[in-house]
This record gives structure tokens, C-alpha cells and sequence, in this order.
């Protein structure tokens, strides 16, 4: 098959026939395409993926750093300081606007491919059949012509004309807005219909939120609908969260304030009888120093740190601003299964209602025996109902078996995979079983339904069967009868059965039922199956219990958890004696805690206003619908918890929506979990979500650390000029001084913060309130200390050198380098909120070192090069003068450690305290 496809083909695929399709599209829609056809397309289609956000052009980028009021204060300063002759000033004014712009530019773009980076972690992968055989491929590798298959909680990965479509639901709130799913059928629809209406396509980035449906791709990569919105609206990354709009808020706000005094001071200046153009340079100096620019910056790329580091812990952040409620979670809602257990499934034992039987053998491993209470290799005829258990397990099931090497894994689900390694240890081959009983027709598991039933037809003699396995519970609604070891039934004694169960499930292991419906031959043969149809009457044949270890890291993480004040629940799907059992294990309920556990049942009884408070009481959430796992959430958040919920099917995408921060699992989820989710866990661990906790509380810390540093050093440098102004002074720092220290010390001591590790302690205090503010009095407090022992050092030393003979370029280079130097000694006192800078390893952040380093380097080149003398009046010291500058940055020291010392208290830090 060669012929060429035009994907840019009018969309017109919707008003074709199914029978038409094979011909437009140059496929087969029995066998797809072949492999050699579909590379051959690939090649002239390209990816079928949208290309990312960095695609703003290079003026508008810089468009946008320059878009600041601040900015446009600067230009207007240099242009009419350029307009006096002030060459020297003016140049050095567009200087320090050109390497703002530049760096905000690389942070910006920094941050942007980290986030652009996240989003390929989060694989994407579509099932399509080439060469007649049923694959997984990644979405991006789909041409136009494959035939691709789509199931609940997919994300239709390119748009598809349908071929087949069983009760299939689509949400297209993606390409639409109309958050209700639509359904969808194969018949052929009127050309002119709008993409809402065209009910036989399924289009790219939709989700499937229930049924099944096979497809033909018709348009791929930007020709998909989605696509053509992409292009519209250019989909750019935003990188904006309430905190860098708080303080992008606040920037404004402290803009105008000072440009107001600037404009004071400069009104006083000239009346004073100053010289108008000194003034004027002087209160834009006033100005740039006492605004903190460096501060949305520094945000953005503290964030995107922070980001960077979940990503490498296996946390895939998913919006922004997740990064920052991370720091404030004080609830985590967590399922068990693949989260805190392993999803590593092994039957141990089988119940009939005859006999026990042991499993051994380990893993996916088909090696092992069903032995019988006596310890005998047990044989299915002796016991029908074991027979029957076992051959329910395998056939009513998706998975399969895979082993590479002589190690056995399981394709599909792991509870499925446990039940046919049960099987196959008791001599029951599935794929002779599957093609004896081919299968009819199948009622899905799903986490609502808690259980699956499949119908299948006798190849030998025509007679049907239906099998189901799924809960207990549910099975017991719909079973009257239970099977003896000779294949008669008898009524269900449901008392035995259940005490088996819970036997079972207090040793933790997970339990699911068997039963079956004989339907007989002809006239009796069921060829539809539906909730209705299964009806009740069924024949309970026996019980399989399986082990699920704990995982390895899940214990500690969870005290980790209890630590640092975050409240951990466990909500499940699964039976209340397993999940007691396993929340056990991993320290979730102890001698404290032992009772709180509750069941679906238990909530759906319970009024609406006693939910949040049995919600904050309790711990293990058992067999609770994803229906309630909403619910719960919500009553958690109205007694103001900061909730993070987990969640991997179709149904818990609301609740994952209303979680604080919805996670869902990268490997066990469906793409529409993952769609609502907020972060991703590309492990499906527990300890995972911890470690993103942990993380989020370090970013949030490390923004704290630049905000308690860049504030007093900004407040300083603004207030040395205007006390210069107001009491007539000469200026102890020149305005062109001003901005090479705020341009140099922002972004090589400042910055160096957003690298700092996390301090030992930050999983032993409670969680960050949310909505707290980030102006505390202590930091306002200490803002006044730092930046009143900036302008009195400063300011001593200037004077003090002019009294000592010094000239004014040599006092005023003198002044400049105090206020470097105790910002860099403040730098270290900044890196620890919670202690003593000394407790903390001096070389735990080698790029603080580096920037003192390249700090030291630039104030030796302003001191003694004669280039930056000259621009910058400034002059050679002497030794003497270093002396003295040092002893002002250690006596400044001393007193910001006493303050620390005697403000540090009961409270941990000074942005935390109010
Ligand atoms: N593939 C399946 N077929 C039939 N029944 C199943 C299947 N998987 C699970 N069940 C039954 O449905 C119940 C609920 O399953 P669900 O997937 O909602 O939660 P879970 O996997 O037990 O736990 P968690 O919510 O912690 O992931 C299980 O306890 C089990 O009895």
C-alpha cells in the first residue's frame, strides 16, 4: 500500500462511509497499516505531536522583559540624562536595562523548557494494530490510516474516524468546552455538520470516558482539530501562580510608592538648590535601588528549580502552581493498591465451599502447586468448584502473560495476571481455555461496579456460560446458590463464606469471589450481557485471596508524613479487613488511631454535616466509591485542609479536579486521571508524593530565603540617597554606583538562594498555612534592621575616610564596597530561616560560593581597573580600607545573628511569623 495520504484533505472524513474509508485513507480496517507503510508515512507526515510553547518570537520576548513600569522609568531617565550630555550616566542607565532584559530573557526560557521538558515524561501511547497484530506505540509515532483502538479513560490520540463504536462516551470539553461526554455511533453524517455534531469522529486530546471503539487516524499533529486551536491561540506555557501574581502585585504597588518619593526627593533636592540634572540621576538611583526587580525573577526560577528536582524524584508537576500547595498539604488521601502495596499480585490461597487450598510458588511465575489442606497436590476434578474458581479467574480476564529471559510479567492488570498464574499452577492453560470458551460478550470491571462478567460459548457443544469475579459483597447481592466439590449447588451459606473471606483478609490479603451462571444450550443461551441481564441467582464457586506486599519505602514515608503534620488516609477500593491489615503494616493505624476505619457503606449512611468531622477522625476509607472519594475530599477541605488526593480511573477524575493537588499514577493510570491530575507520579509510589511534599516545602522556603535577603538590601540602597538628599549631604554612593551594585549583587548573591538544598528540619514542622502572608512583621522587622546597619555602615566609613584624607571617589568607593560586602555576609546569614548560618555546611551550596566569588572579582574591577573608575567614579582603596570595610560586614553580622537569636523563639522563621 503506497498511496499517499493528504493529511491537509478538507476534514471530511465524517461524511464518509465506513465502507469508504479503507480506500480514502489507503488502509486496511481489519489489519491496519504495515509497519514498513506506517514508517513510510511517518516520514512525510513528521511526529504527530504539537509543537511546544517556545515558539514567541525573539522581539516579543524581549518585548516583554522590557513591558515593566520600572523599565520604561529607566529609558526615560537615560534618554533625558543622554539629552543633558550625560554620556557616561545614560550609558550606564541602558546598560543596566539591557542586561535586565537579557537575564530575565535566559530565566524565563530556562524555566520554560523545564516545564516543556515535563510534559515528554509523561508518556503517551496509543494502541494500534499493524501488520493484523494489536500494538502499543508511542501516540507521537500514529500516521494517518492507522487503525487504532481506544477503551474508558484513554486520550483519543489523533483524530480518528470511528469504525466501530460500543456505547462509547466522549468528554470533548478540550476542543468544545461542553464538559458533558457526547456519545458517539459510525454512521456516515451530513458534510456540512460543525466538529461539535460530527458524532462519528473521536478527535485528538478528547477523553474516553466510557465504552470501546476502534478507528481509522484521519489527521495527525497540528492538522488534528486540535491542533488548528493550537496554532490559533499559540498555547503558551504560563508560568504565573498565585504567588508571583501576589507578588507581582506587590512590586507594583512598592513601584509607585517610590517613584512617588523619587519624585519627593527630587523636589526637595532642587529646592535645596542642588544641581537639577544630579537630582534628577539621583532620585532615578533612589528609585532602581529601593525596587525590588530581581524579585518576579528570582520566583519564577526558584519555581522552576523546584520543579526541576520533583521531576528527578519522580514527582512530574503538571500546573505550577502545585509547587507551591505542595509546601501547604496537611492531608494526603491516598488509595492502596500500586500506591502503598507493590501491585505485585500472588493467589496464596483458594476457598471452595468444600475445601482450603494453599498456593506456592512466587511472582508471576507459573511454577507452584494448588495443594490441599493435607498438603497434596490437589487435582480440579476432585473438587468442581475449584475447577470452576480457577477456569473464572482466567477467562474472565484481559491480562496476559509475558516472560522475557525466564522472568514472568503480566500485560494488563495485576490482580488478572495473579488469577491466571493460579491457573496455570493447577494445570489449567489459559490459551487452550480461551479458545474452548471463546468469549461472547463482557460487562467491564470498574471501580463502581467492583466487578467483571464475561460470557462465553462452548465451542464443543454451543452451551453458554456466564462467569463472573469481582468483590464479595457484590457478588453476594446477585449469588443464591454456592457449588459442591461434585459440580451440584446447594443454597448459599453466605455466613461461611463471608467468615472465609474475612479470614482471608485480615492476614491482608486481597480476596475476590467467583461465581458463575450455567445457561444451557439453544433456546436458553444469553447473547447479551448487562448489569440487568447478570441478574441475581448466580452459583458462588469459591474465594481467591491474594498477597500484595507493602511497599519497601511506603512505612517510612508515612511517618515521615505523621511528622511533619500531614495527616495520611488511606482510601480503597478494596475490603475493610485487607486495608486494615495493610494500613498496618505500613503504620497508618497503630494503638492511637486502631478504630478509624470506616467503609462505603458506612459513609453513604452518615448525613452530610457529621462527613468532615468522620473525615478528619478517620484513617482507612474501605470499599468507597469514587463517587465518595469527591465527597470526602470536599469535607476535608471545608474544615480547611489542603488536601492531596490520589486517583488512577475515569471515575476519580472529579475528585482529582477538586483535590488541592489531584495526583494521579504514570504508569497504572488512565489518561484521563492524568488529564485531571495536578502532578503525576511516574512510579505509582507512595513515598513519591512525600518526597514532592518535601520538595515543595524547600522551593517555598528557598522564595522565602531571596524575599528576607533582597528586601533590606533594596530598602538600604534606596535610603542612603534619599538620607543623603534630606539632610543636604554629599552622596555617599553615586546613582550609577546604585545600579552596578543592585544589577550585580541581584543575580550573583541573590539568585545563588534558589540553589540551596533543603535544611535538615523541613520535615518536622507543621505544614505552611495556606493564604499566610508573606510580609510578616518579623520580616518587616528585620528589613529595618538590615538596611538601617547598611546606610549607618556605609555612611560611618564614607565619612570617616573623608575625615581621614580620602578623596570623595576614593570615600564613596569605600561605601560602595561596604554595602557589597555585608550583603554577601547577609547572604549567608539567609540561607538558614530556622538557625544559626554556622550549623549550616559552608560548601551544601557550592553556587553561593561561586557567586561570592564572581561578586569579589567584579568589586575588585570596580576598585582598580581605570575602565570602571572612570564610568563609574570610582578609585583605588588601600588595604586599611578593606580592614575596616570587613570589620563593618562582621559587627552588622553580629547583631543580624542576635536579632535571629532573640526574634527566633517559639516561631521557626521570619517570613512565617506574624
Ligand atoms: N480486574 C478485576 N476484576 C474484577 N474485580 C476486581 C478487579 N480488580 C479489582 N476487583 C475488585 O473490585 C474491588 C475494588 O477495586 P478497585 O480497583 O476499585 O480498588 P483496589 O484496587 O482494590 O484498591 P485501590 O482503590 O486502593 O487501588 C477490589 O477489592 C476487588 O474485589
Amino acid at each position: 500500500m503506497t498511496a499517499a495520504v493528504d493529511t491537509g484533505a478538507p476534514r471530511h472524513f465524517h461524511s464518509a462511509t465506513t465502507g469508504d474509508l479503507p480506500a480514502l485513507l489507503a488502509s486496511d480496517p481489519g489489519t491496519g497499516l504495515s509497519t514498513a507503510e506506517a514508517a513510510a508515512r511517518l516520514a512525510r507526515t513528521g511526529p504527530n505531536s504539537l509543537p511546544t510553547a517556545a515558539h514567541t518570537s525573539l522581539p516579543v520576548r524581549i518585548a516583554r522583559q522590557i513591558h515593566n513600569p520600572l523599565i520604561y522609568v529607566l529609558l526615560a531617565a537615560g534618554a533625558v540624562t543622554a539629552a543633558l550630555g550625560e554620556y557616561v550616566d545614560s550609558s550606564v542607565i541602558l546598560g543596566v536595562v539591557l542586561i535586565n532584559a537579557v537575564i530575565g530573557l535566559v530565566q524565563e526560557s530556562k524555566a520554560e523548557a523545564e516545564l516543556a521538558g515535563l510534559r515528554s515524561m509523561v508518556r503517551t501511547e496509543a494502541r494500534v494494530v499493524r501488520d493484523g497484530r494489536e500494538r502499543t506505540v508511542p501516540s507521537a509515532a500514529l500516521v494517518p490510516g492507522d487503525l487504532v483502538k481506544l477503551e474508558a479513560g484513554d486520550k483519543v490520540p489523533a483524530d480518528l474516524r470511528l469504525t466501530h463504536a460500543t456505547a462509547l462516551r466522549i468528554d470533548e470539553s478540550a476542543l468544545t468546552g461542553e464538559s458533558e461526554p457526547v456519545g458517539k455511533h459510525v454512521e456516515a453524517l451530513p458534510a456540512d455538520l460543525p466538529v461539535a455534531d460530527r458524532r462519528n469522529m473521536a478527535y485528538s486530546g478528547t477523553l474516553v470516558t466510557a465504552g470501546s471503539a476502534t478507528g481509522l487516524v484521519c489527521a495527525t499533529g497540528t492538522d488534528t482539530e486540535l491542533g488548528a486551536i493550537h496554532r490559533l491561540i499559540g498555547a503558551a506555557e504560563t508560568l504565573a501562580t498565585p504567588l508571583t501574581e501576589k507578588l507581582a502585585g506587590f512590586s507594583r504597588m512598592l513601584t509607585v510608592g517610590i517613584l512617588a518619593l523619587a519624585a519627593v526627593t527630587f523636589a526637595v533636592g532642587l529646592l535645596r538648590g542642588h544641581d537639577a540634572v544630579a537630582m534628577f540621576t539621583a532620585a532615578i538611583a533612589l528609585a532602581v535601588g529601593a525596587i525590588p526587580e530581581g524579585l518576579p525573577a528570582a520566583v519564577t526560577v526558584t519555581l522552576a528549580i523546584g520543579v526541576a528536582r520533583m521531576a528527578r524524584r519522580r514527582a512530574v508537576i503538571r500546573h505550577l502552581p502545585t509547587v507551591e500547595t505542595l509546601g501547604s498539604t496537611t492531608v494526603i488521601c491516598t488509595d492502596k493498591t500500586g500506591t502503598l502495596t507493590q501491585n505485585q499480585m500472588t493467589v496464596q490461597a483458594v476457598w471452595t465451599p468444600r475445601a482450603w487450598y494453599a498456593v506456592t510458588g512466587a511472582g508471576y511465575s507459573p511454577e507452584g502447586t494448588v495443594r490441599d489442606a493435607a498438603g497434596a497436590v490437589a487435582g480440579t476434578d476432585r473438587d468442581h468448584a475449584l475447577h470452576w474458581t480457577l477456569l473464572t479467574g482466567t477467562l474472565c480476564n484481559d491480562a496476559s502473560l509475558t516472560s522475557h529471559d525466564g522472568t514472568w510479567d503480566v500485560a494488563g492488570d495485576p490482580t488478572e495476571g495473579a488469577m491466571i498464574v493460579a491457573a496455570a499452577k493447577a494445570g489449567l492453560e489459559t490459551d487452550a481455555l480461551r479458545a474452548r470458551w471463546p468469549r461472547q460478550a463482557t460487562l467491564t470491571f470498574n471501580s463502581e461496579r467492583q466487578f467483571m462478567a464475561t460470557l462465553h460459548r462452548d465451542d464443543r457443544d454451543g452451551a453458554t456460560v456466564v462467569l463472573v469475579k469481582g468483590a464479595l459483597e457484590r457478588l453476594l447481592e446477585r449469588c443464591s446458590l454456592q457449588m459442591d466439590a461434585d459440580g451440584t449447588t446447594r443454597p448459599l451459606d453466605s455466613r461461611t463464606v463471608t467468615g472465609a473471606a474475612a479470614e482471608l483478609a485480615d492476614q491482608g490479603l486481597r480476596v475476590l469471589a467467583t461465581a458463575l451462571r450455567p445457561h444451557g444450550n439453544g433456546s436458553q443461551s444469553v447473547e447479551r450481557l448487562d448489569d440487568d441481564a447478570l441478574g441475581s441467582g448466580l452459583v458462588l464457586t469459591g474465594l481467591q485471596a491474594m498477597l500484595d506486599p507493602p511497599r519497601t519505602a511506603a512505612a517510612a514515608a508515612v511517618a515521615a508524613c505523621r511528622t511533619a503534620g500531614i495527616a495520611v488516609k488511606m482510601i480503597t477500593g478494596d475490603h475493610a479487613a485487607t486495608a486494615t491489615a495493610i494500613a498496618r503494616d505500613v503504620g497508618l493505624l497503630d494503638s492511637r488511631n486502631a478504630d478509624a476505619v470506616m467503609t462505603g457503606a458506612d459513609l453513604a449512611a452518615l448525613p452530610d454535616d457529621e462527613l468532615p468531622e468522620a473525615a478528619q477522625r478517620t484513617s482507612v476509607f474501605a470499599r468507597v466509591s469514587p463517587e465518595q472519594k469527591l465527597r470526602l475530599v470536599a469535607a476535608l477541605q471545608s474544615r480547611g485542609h489542603v488536601v492531596a488526593m490520589t486517583g488512577d480511573g475515569v471515575n476519580d477524575a472529579p475528585a482529582l479536579r477538586q483535590a488541592g493537588i489531584g495526583v494521579a499514577m504514570g504508569a497504572g493510570g488512565t489518561d484521563v486521571a492524568k488529564e485531571a491530575a495536578d502532578m503525576v507520579l511516574t512510579d505509582d509510589d507512595f513515598a513519591t508524593i512525600e518526597a514532592a511534599v518535601e520538595e515543595g516545602r524547600g522551593v517555598f522556603d528557598n522564595l522565602t530565603k531571596f524575599i528576607t535577603w533582597t528586601l533590606p538590601t533594596n530598602l538600604g540602597e534606596g535610603l542612603v540617597i534619599l538620607a543623603a538628599i534630606m539632610f543636604g549631604a554629599a552622596l555617599p554612593i553615586l546613582p550609577g554606583q546604585i545600579l552596578w551594585i543592585n544589577m550585580t549583587t541581584a543575580v550573583a548573591l541573590g539568585l545563588m538562594l534558589a540553589f540551596e538544598p533543603k535544611e535538615p528540619g523541613i520535615m518536622t514542622r507543621r505544614p505552611r498555612k495556606p493564604g499566610q502572608p508573606l510580609f510578616t512583621r518579623a520580616l518587616i522587622l528585620r528589613t529595618a534592621l538590615v538596611s538601617v546597619l547598611l546606610v549607618a555602615g556605609a555612611w560611618w566609613l564614607f565619612d570617616w575616610e573623608l575625615a581621614h584624607g580620602a578623596d570623595l571617589a576614593q570615600a564613596r568607593t569605600a561605601a560602595v564596597n561596604v554595602f557589597v560586602t555585608v550583603q554577601a555576609c547577609y547572604l549567608f546569614s539567609c540561607r538558614t530561616l530556622t538557625g544559626s548560618a554556622w550549623r549550616i555546611g559552608a560548601f551544601t551550596n557550592p553556587w553561593i560560593l561561586l557567586g561570592v566569588a564572581v561578586q569579589a572579582a567584579g568589586q575588585l574591577a570596580l576598585t582598580y581597573t581605570p575602565a570602571m573608575n572612570t564610568v563609574f567614579d570610582t578609585a583605588p582603596i588601600g588595604a586599611d580600607v578593606w580592614l575596616r570595610i570587613l570589620a563593618i560586614a562582621a559587627a552588622t553580622s553580629l547583631v543580624v545573628a542576635l536579632e535571629k537569636r532573640l526574634t527566633m523563639g517559639a516561631a521557626t522563621n521570619p517570613a512565617r511569623r506574624r
